[in-house]
């Protein structure tokens, strides 16, 4: 059965602080694609790798990678709430992933973010219109693994996808560039590191009180007054370019460091990308058919969307 895949760029900002007219005219436009794309495909499995900001996943337990086999989203930002509707077959998948030497951990109950949410909003209308398989895949709380787990962890998923009598659909959320106000453990105060460590169920003022200042952080950097780091779009384009190419091993040169310098801290989310696009690439050889990129300030977002398909396999005539 066919694999498809979409990645998409998240941000949390899409709805409070507004680009352009023409920006988020050619958004929508790239939403729109996406969209019929994925209505035209059809998928009756969607494989949601996503990363999380310390809404789901904390310090007192990180794992690099989970698999949800089930799974809620809390409805930060104003995303859909409540619970996704998780394969039944999610456990076979992990126990395949294991048996193919990728160390996965498992939750029964994990709760996802806007990284899940919105691409599920945004391209099926719902949290739980197709059955999905919710692929956590950490990208800020450091230290992290080489990219190339990220490859080797969507390589194993694809593969034990390709059996399935199921079209499937692979999806990345995050990225490319940005680097938003997320905190850090190292240095953090006190009050700061528990909110890492434990902070799962913030007080509604203290959730109102972090989105007011990531929505000013996205103001001031399109205000041209912000001192975190730029977007790159030409570091952007350039992560595309080899993902159109089918050339992810190029990728495992990237070291942690260099990811950070050139994209900014959250530039790690790019490893759902990666994933997604190992992924259909474990399955079969793979065309990128449709690439959307712009810079997005507002949104702290080097925001791309892109499409692929499988090249389907010709066979010689015989003369
Ligand atoms: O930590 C948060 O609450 C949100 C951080 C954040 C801000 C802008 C764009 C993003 O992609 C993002 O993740
Ligand atoms: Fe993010």
């Amino acid at each position: 059965m066919p694999a498809a895949l979409c990645t998409l760029s998240h941000s949390p900002l899409i709805g409070f602080n507004n680009p352009a007219p023409e920006t988020e005219a050619r958004v929508q436009a790239a939403f729109d694609h996406a969209k019929k794309f994925v209505e035209d495909f059809d998928p009756e499995l969607v494989v949601l790798f996503a990363p999380d900001h310390y809404n789901g996943f904390f310090y007192d337990m990180m794992p690099p990678f989970c698999v949800g086999t089930n799974a809620t989203a809390l409805g930060d930002y104003d995303t859909l709430a409540g619970p996704l509707s998780v394969t039944p077959i999610a456990r076979q998948i992990v126990a395949d992933v294991l048996d193919a030497g990728i160390d996965i951990a498992v939750s029964e109950h994990m709760y996802v973010d806007h990284g899940f949410a919105q691409p599920l909003q945004f391209l099926f209308g719902s949290l739980q219109a197709v059955p999905s398989l919710p692929v956590f895949i950490n990208s800020v709380a450091v230290p992290l693994g080489p990219a190339s787990r990220a490859r080797k962890l969507g390589s194993a998923i694809g593969q034990a996808t390709a059996a399935l009598d199921k079209r499937v659909l692979f999806v990345g959320s995050g990225g490319l560039s940005h680097d938003p106000p997320v905190p850090k453990l190292e240095g953090a105060s006190p009050e700061v590191a528990q909110r890492l460590i434990a902070g799962r169920h913030p007080t509604p003022e203290e959730r109102a009180a972090r989105q007011a200042r990531v929505i000013q952080s996205g103001l001031d950097l399109a205000a041209g007054i912000s001192t975190m780091r730029a977007l790159n779009p030409e570091w952007d384009n350039a992560f595309l370019d080899i993902l159109a190419a089918g050339d992810l091993t190029q990728i495992d040169t990237w070291s942690n460091e260099w990811f950070v310098e050139q994209g900014g801290d959250s530039a790690h989310e790019v490893r759902t990308w990666i994933a997604a696009y190992a992924a259909l690439a474990a399955r079969n050889r793979y065309s990128m058919n449709y690439r959307f990129y712009e810079e997005i300030k507002e949104w702290i977002a080097g925001f791309s969307i892109t499409t692929a398909v499988e090249i389907p396999v010709q066979k010689p005539v015989q003369a």
